[in-house]
């Protein structure tokens, strides 16, 4: 609205356009919620096929409306003024008036990059940049730099905005980071789709913030191809995905499915654990031979000629019959229970030849007597069974792992000692580093289908070809789509009963779904086998892992990520690095870095932080079990919004949240709570990785480093405000300066 001169903000003309794009969007709004009114009212009439594109369309009207719905909050964040004069504004997305001219730019599009990449030094077209602090639909500030000028010497953009968003109290849920995305973030996040990325960079640099970034580009860039095969995202644990979910449908990206490894790889429970030396060992690229190596050997000879009862008579199956349908099977290059179809097939011909020249029958009239009668004999089937026999990976897994003699026929290259680390009995319960050793046998076995299941999947196959030539010809003849949709996706939409789901929903329902592009967070905890697990399910190979080799968890460190990567590593791998540290105040990580180094670790660069903070690093001897509740209580009072984590060894999260559940009552999250709600919350290194909060109060440090150098440097960097150290054992070297 216009405002009498004298009231006259200094960002009016701001304000202005801020108005003018809200509008549009609410128009926007109204106008596809209107559409998808249409197509419902439409109903349920019509063939099955105008039903079937109707529900499509309706999917992609509720996720164009839904992105709208999402960037409410600082649609627009950014402005650039140019030498020629003309101004472009930067936002969350693309808005565009009805003449199809460009209102707001997208923070991906190529317009967009000056406002991340622009430096006194090069400053290539841009006079200012502007970053725009609003409120609900109201500016409620401005921070210009003038290009042409200013030499910025620290090398960070937008350093109001930035340090407001550093220094603000932590809600427990990340937030997005498009408004001040820093030049060395802008580089990666913008770096080409293909191949697999690794980015190595310190607690607090914003891996997790560039990844999530990065896929929220990709997917802007390469929508076409990505939209079709979906973005996958890949976090420590179930905590950290709610942790970060809020991230991507703020930037206009709702398609991306999120999950755990563990939630990723297979459906048995898992519950075991297990010594951490056993599952280093299970995750080496070696068991990848022995399971293999397990799996070829499942096939048996036969020794001697037997008879089988076939219909009354009697009919030899000889050892050459077997011999020679197992070969042909295994030349078909199949997983073992697809290929035995193969082998039963050749090995019942060979039967019923065999009995038709015996018999002096006429093979082709008679076969398919000869075949159902030795399809329906017991000696048949039992002979070709044991010959073959049907698996599924938990069964072989199970049977490795307790049979000494069997393991050590397939464990060649395992020393004695190694096999004895895996043995254990077949009860026993599933670890995760067993999961993608299941994996792995999925694939090398094959899915177990009964007769009725392939029919319906020969079926489903057919379906879906038919489907696809159908979209494709509607968009061609009809203009379906719009451009808004190729005829995968829309095929995909067709196919009832799923006419109604999302890519991303399909995906996630679908262990075996194969993705555009994984990202992947903390990796420096993936074994080499989980790593084959996740290059399965991105075949071209368009990766991006984020991690810190020096975070990593247990007593076996990675010295490279060539060595964690295993055979993954061997191709399309660049990588890059994140140098300043937007999280923990320069006080806390000079200490983090020298009790690391003392441990031992260290292999990359320190990040270098972005902020010092007065008095970021206390710490306390303890008297008494009292002295820890009144600090946490302490530091709680003292902080007034924003949020307090007790870090303790695992074996002590239960008793210290015990001892403070009195004094913080109502405050302190509930055993298995929420973790992220709660203003007071107590849990071990592993379960804070990846994490944030304003106070980290660190509970006898020295037991924290058992579990490893990478645990204690962990649970010290994940304070933004104050790290406070209390102890009654001594502290780990390198604490004091
Ligand atoms: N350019 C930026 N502008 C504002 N805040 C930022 C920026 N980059 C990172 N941050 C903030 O810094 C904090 C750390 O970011 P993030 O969690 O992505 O780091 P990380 O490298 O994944 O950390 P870690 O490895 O320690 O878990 C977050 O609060 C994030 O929002």
């Amino acid at each position: 609205m216009a405002q009498p001169n004298a009231t006259r903000v200094p960002w009016q003309a701001d304000q202005e356009f801020v108005d003018h794009v809200y509008a549009r969007l609410d128009d926007l709004r109204r106008r596809y919620r209107d559409r998808l009114a249409d197509v419902r009212r439409q109903g349920a009439s019509g063939t099955p096929q105008n039903r079937s594109e109707r529900d499509a369309f309706a999917t992609h009207y509720e996720e164009t409306l839904a992105r709208l719905e999402q960037v409410e909050n600082r649609l627009v964040f950014g402005r650039l003024d140019l030498q020629d004069e003309s101004r472009r504004y930067i936002g969350r997305i693309g808005i565009a008036d009805d003449e199809q001219e460009s209102l707001l730019i997208d923070w991906r599009a190529p317009a967009a990059r000056p406002f991340y990449q622009a430096t006194a030094a090069q400053r290539g077209e841009v006079v200012l940049r502007r970053h725009l602090m609003t409120r609900g639909r109201q500016v409620t500030g401005v921070e210009d730099e003038l290009l042409d000028t200013a030499a910025d010497v620290e090398g960070l953009t937008g350093e109001g905005a930035l340090f407001a968003a550093m220094s603000a109290a932590r809600e427990g849920r990340m937030n997005d980071i498009v408004a001040t995305i820093q030049a060395e973030q802008d580089e990666i996040i913008r770096s080409d789709v293909d191949g697999v990325l690794v980015v190595e960079g310190g607690p607090g640099t914003g891996k997790t913030a560039v990844a999530l970034h990065r896929a929220a580009y990709l997917l802007y860039t390469h929508r076409e191809r990505l939209e079709r095969s979906g973005v996958l995202v890949v976090g420590p644990s179930r905590v950290f995905l709610r942790y970060i979910e809020q991230v991507l449908p703020s930037l206009g990206e709702s398609g991306v499915v999120a999950t755990t490894l563990g939630d990723l790889l297979a459906d048995v429970p898992v519950t075991g654990t297990e010594p951490e030396a056993v599952a280093a060992l299970k995750g080496r690229p070696v068991m990848a031979q022995v399971l293999r190596s397990a799996v070829r050997g499942i096939p048996r000879r036969l020794a001697e000629p037997v008879v089988l009862d076939v219909d009354g008579e009697q009919v030899l199956l000889e050892p050459d019959d077997v011999r020679s349908a197992q070969e042909r099977a295994r030349r078909s290059g199949r997983p073992h229970n697809i290929a035995r179809r193969t082998y039963a097939t050749a090995v019942l011909e060979a039967v019923v030849r065999r009995w038709a020249e015996d018999k002096g029958l006429d093979l082709e009239s008679e076969h398919g007597y000869l075949l159902q009668s030795v399809r329906e004999s017991r000696d048949a089937r039992r002979e070709i069974n044991l010959r073959w026999m049907p698996t599924t990976p938990e069964q072989l897994l199970r049977r490795l792992y307790a049979d000494p003699e069997l393991l050590a026929r397939h464990a060649r290259g395992l020393t004695v000692q190694e096999r004895r680390l895996l043995r254990r009995p077949a009860d026993a319960p599933w670890t995760p580093a067993d999961l993608p050793l299941l994996d792995e046998l999925a694939v090398l076995l094959g899915h177990l289908e009964n007769p009725q299941q392939e029919r319906a999947r020969v079926a489903r196959e057919a379906e879906q070809a038919a489907a696809v030539a159908y979209a494709e010809h509607a968009i061609r003849e009809d203009g379906l789509g719009g451009g808004l949709v190729d005829a995968q996706t829309l095929a995909a939409r067709f196919a009832a009963p799923e006419a109604s789901l999302s890519v991303a929903e399909r995906a996630a329902a679908d262990r075996e779904w194969t993705y555009g592009h994984i990202v992947v967070d903390e990796a420096q905890e993936l074994s080499p086998m989980a790593w084959r697990a996740l290059l399965r399910r991105n075949p071209a190979r368009s990766m991006t892992l984020v991690g810190d080799l020096d975070q990593r968890s247990g007593h076996t460190p990675a010295r490279s990520w060539r060595e964690l990567l295993g055979t993954a590593a061997h191709e399309h791998v660049r990588t890059a690095a994140l140098t300043i540290n937007y999280r923990t105040p320069a006080e806390v990580m000079r200490a983090a870095v020298r009790v690391l180094r003392a441990a031992g670790g260290a292999h990359a660069a320190p990040a270098r932080s972005a902020r010092e903070v007065p008095g970021s690093l206390r710490t306390t001897r303890l008297a008494g079990e009292a002295d820890l509740v009144d600090v946490v209580a302490a530091e709680h009072a003292a902080l007034g919004a924003g949020r307090v984590a007790v870090i303790t060894a695992p074996g002590r999260v239960a008793a210290t949240r015990a001892a403070l559940a009195d004094r913080l009552a109502g405050k302190l999250e509930a055993p298995g709570g929420d973790l992220l709600g709660a203003p007071v919350v107590v849990l071990d290194a592993v379960a804070a990785k990846g994490l944030e909060f304003d106070v980290v109060v660190l509970v006898e440090p020295a037991e924290i480093a058992r579990g490893g150098p990478g645990d204690l440097y962990v649970a010290m960097t994940r304070p933004t405000r104050r790290l406070h150290v209390v102890h009654r054992a001594p502290l780990p070297e390198g604490f004091e300066a």
